[in-house]
């Protein structure tokens, strides 16, 4: 049995655990159609902007809304992008279903095999720092 679980594509086995999967959760008073839409909006929190993402319709508007660098993203992001990531990951897998699916990976590596994101993924070669897999075993630790 593989000790590690890659996902990242639609029809992987865990897209579940994908920020873009369409698992939708309530915080900061707010329904989130899917992570990518919280995490994205975040960036931009009081602007219109923030409202913009929140309401788009696919996790793909959400992050193409959220990479415009035409409006400014605050200005402490990259301090507070991992606490935010997993606040919302958190918010996520308090689902039933998908607490029960996390749980079920057991201590297997969990992977987000992006060719893209070197940082929540493993990037291009393979050799990324896969926070977003670190912080959903994080979650899982903390679920059990
Ligand atoms: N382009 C793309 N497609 C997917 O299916 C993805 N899961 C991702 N990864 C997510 O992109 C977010 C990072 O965005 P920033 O570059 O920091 O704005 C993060 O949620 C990844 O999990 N990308």
């Amino acid at each position: 049995m593989a000790k590690i679980i890659f996902f990242f594509d639609r029809d992987d086995q865990y897209y579940e655990l994908s920020n873009f999967a369409g698992f939708g959760f309530e915080l900061d008073g707010h329904h989130w159609r899917t992570m990518e839409h919280y995490f994205q909006a975040k960036k931009f929190e009081g602007t219109s902007h923030f409202e913009k993402i929140l309401n788009c319709g696919s996790p793909k508007q959400a992050k193409d809304l959220g990479q415009n660098r035409d409006i400014p993203i605050r200005r402490d992001w990259d301090e507070v992008k991992e606490s935010i990531m997993l606040t919302g990951l958190r918010a996520k897998f308090q689902n039933p279903e998908l607490k029960q699916l996390l749980l079920g990976t057991a201590k297997k590596l969990l992977v987000e095999n992006s060719p893209y994101d070197s940082y929540w993924g493993i990037g291009p070669n393979g050799k990324g720092k896969n926070r977003l897999g670190h912080l959903l075993m994080q979650v899982r630790d903390e679920s059990r």
